[in-house]
């Protein structure tokens, strides 16, 4: 490591590594407890990249979600669309009034050869120009309207699917099989656009091109029926060229999807992590593991971006062939000739009647591109929580803070031994109790099962002797203020951050002053620059740990709920400040039921029965036993016996 710090290689190139950066995709099949038919994309790189991306419930090669899901959405904006059609039904108006009008032209200016610019000449020309610039001026308003109905269509979308995220369980976004945030941020970003960008192109191709296509086919039919049955023929063969190469444009855009969501993915890993990255040097690793993903989406996205210029050729050539082929047959056979007004028409019919067909092929793989997007971002809205609101559910409008739990079992993976194992626990209305054992025993599972963050496997827990499972999942929530052990603030002001769970929304300064008080973090928020109006950066990012432990405290004391769970609350706080905010607990204890989880002796102490979780199972002990074990989940012996002393 030394030595690659000190003599640093250079950047990997796309050229000349692209073995070595190739990463290994697997597509396997993960049984996720939330998904069970969900695949996971996994990149294990050169340098051991695990990035776990979800694709939808289809593999590549599955068939598409119906376009009906997205229907609701686009249907909503059924204004727009009509004054769209329409502008597109004037532009088609004008079209086919220029092809009898160029039509016209070839004699009128034969006819005033030699003579100057006839009379019949300059109106056919500024009839020609009328028309074309007024279909200009309708295709534009037709396009801005048409992009402002799809572009509405998918905000409403992104909403939904947003609401639909922030009623997923927990366990969606957390532990082994938890979704990574870059890659839903990446869904409903830039993919939401892709799928903008198909529903334009299918809004703007099914009647503004449809018009056009019988506009110009009628005028055709009229000139020669013929040839234009001749013309006609040509369109199956196109579909077919269009719908095979249209289903492999889907599948190389799902995959340039995945590709591009497990960068974005990675890069919500690592640039919140950047002090870890600097104190272990990491710098060069970080930039092989970026590589190795820019690669990957590199070789994705330029397959798909090839697939796109080839579809439109392929297109146009399989027309102008099976055209020439078939015209040439026919004309041979039956020795059709044609007048110069009548030739030259027609073409100008052929020549807007292929543009239609060229557009109904780019609609198509616009589509089949945003598709997968489409599968991704409807895949965020299909589930159906474990963790619920029953029907009969009720509203309570106030709690003693009574909490039993009965035979509670827990497991997070099926399989694996239950972190919870027949949990009888009683703690009365106004206890203080601290929960202790050795870390990763399930001290902070036991406080997210009491919010029903998860579901147990088996028993219950009641609150009041209500099932917690028969109170509203947000009055629930609303009686138990919860302090974690992760400090997470949120890009904001400090008095937004405290006030965060106002009930209202609001900021009551007052309730925030005091409960900043009471969390010993008046003092330093005092001496900021602008006070409670200060930002505290992203998540947090410009205070100490110990302050930002201090601001998640007040944010639980504003909340003033009945029942309050200090999940290692003060861990990152100073004995000073420490020994003031349990001075200030002290006050309110007396009027709620608190939950301590924690190792530090100072809080413990605090605690009017202590309880410990060790192998699944909980056991009431005494200080002096709980004081006379080996320091496992607490300080050293000696180190407890002093700080008893002192107590
Ligand atoms: N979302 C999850 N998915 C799978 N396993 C998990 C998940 N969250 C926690 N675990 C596992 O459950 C066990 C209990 O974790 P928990 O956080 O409850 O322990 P703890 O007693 O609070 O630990 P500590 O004192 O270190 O905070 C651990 O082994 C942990 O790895």
């Amino acid at each position: 490591m030394a030595m690659a710090m000190a003599n640093p290689a250079p950047p990997p190139t796309f050229s000349s590594q692209s073995r070595a950066f190739v990463p290994s995709i697997s597509l396997r099949s993960s049984r996720a407890i939330s998904q069970p038919r969900a695949l996971a994309l996994t990149a294990t790189t050169a340098c051991s990249i695990r990035l776990r991306v979800r694709a939808t419930k289809d593999d590549c090669s599955a068939p598409p979600y119906p376009l009906s899901e997205v229907l609701p959405y686009v249907a909503a904006e059924w204004r727009a669309i009509a004054k769209g059609w329409a502008c597109a039904a004037a532009a088609v108006y004008c079209l086919s009034r220029t092809v009898p009008a160029a039509g016209r032209l070839p004699r009128a200016l034969a006819a005033g050869a030699g003579g100057g610019v006839s009379a019949e000449v300059s109106r056919g020309v500024v009839a020609l120009a009328a028309l074309a610039s007024a279909r200009a001026a309708a295709a534009y308003v037709q396009q801005a309207l048409l992009w402002e109905a799809a572009l509405r269509a998918v905000a409403r979308l992104r909403g939904r699917a947003f609401e639909r995220l922030l009623a997923r369980d927990l366990a969606f976004f957390d532990g082994r099989e938890g979704m990574a945030p870059g890659d839903i941020a990446h869904r409903i970003t830039d993919e939401a656009d892709d799928v903008a960008d198909a529903v334009y192109s299918v809004l703007n191709t099914i009647v503004p091109t449809s018009l056009q296509l019988i506009a110009m086919g009628t005028q055709m039919v009229a000139i020669n029926p013929q040839l234009s049955l001749v013309a006609a023929m040509v369109i199956p063969c196109m579909s077919i060229v269009i719908a095979k190469l249209g289903e492999r444009l889907r599948q190389i855009s799902k995959q340039a999807h995945l590709s591009l969501a497990m960068l974005a993915a990675y890069l919500n890993d690592v640039l919140p992590s950047m002090l870890t990255v600097k104190v272990n040097n990491g710098e060069h690793k970080e930039m092989l593991r970026f590589h190795e993903l820019a690669f990957l989406d590199l070789k994705n996205n330029l397959g798909k971006k090839k697939m796109k210029a080839l579809i439109p050729q392929a297109v146009r050539t399989t027309y102008i062939a099976g055209l020439v082929v078939l015209c040439a047959g026919s004309v041979a056979v039956s020795g059709t000739t044609f007048d110069p007004e009548g030739f030259l028409s027609f073409l100008t019919a052929l020549a807007l009647f292929v543009e239609p067909i060229q557009d109904f092929g780019k609609a198509y793989n616009e589509y089949k591109q945003g598709e997968p997007a489409l599968e991704r971002i409807f895949d965020l809205t299909r589930f159906i929580p474990e963790v619920r609101d029953k029907p009969s559910a009720v509203h309570l409008n106030s709690v003693k803070g009574d909490i039993k739990f009965h035979d509670v079992t827990f497991r997070y993976v099926a399989g694996m031994p239950p972190i919870v194992d027949g949990v009888n626990l009683h703690i009365r209305a106004g206890e203080t109790i601290a929960i202790v054992g050795p870390s990763g025993g399930g001290k902070t599972t036991l406080a997210k099962l009491l919010l029903r963050l998860y579901h147990p496997q088996s028993g219950y827990i009641a609150l009041d002797n209500h099932d917690i499972q028969d109170i509203q999942l947000q009055c629930l929530r609303t009686h138990i203020a919860f302090v974690s052990q992760d400090p997470m603030l949120f890009s904001g002001t400090i008095a937004e951050n405290i006030a965060y769970g106002d009930p209202a929304g609001d900021i009551n300064m007052r309730k925030v002053e005091n409960a900043a008080k009471i969390a010993n973090a008046d003092e330093f928020i005092k001496i900021l620059p602008e006070g409670y109006d200060s930002y505290v950066g992203q998540r947090g990012s410009s205070l100490s740990g110990g302050q930002k432990q201090r601001l998640s405290i007040a944010r639980a004391i504003y909340q003033n709920s009945s029942i309050l769970v200090l999940d290692e609350a003060t861990s990152a706080l100073d004995s000073r400040s420490e020994l003031l905010l349990k001075e200030a607990l002290m006050n309110l204890m007396a009027k709620h039921t608190v939950v301590i989880i924690a190792h530090r002796l100072e809080m413990i102490l605090m605690a009017d029965r202590i309880v410990l979780l060790e192998g699944g199972e909980v056991q009431t002990i005494t200080r002096s036993a709980f004081l006379s074990r080996d320091g496992r989940f607490g300080s050293p012996p000696d180190v407890l016996s002093r700080e008893l002393g002192e107590a």
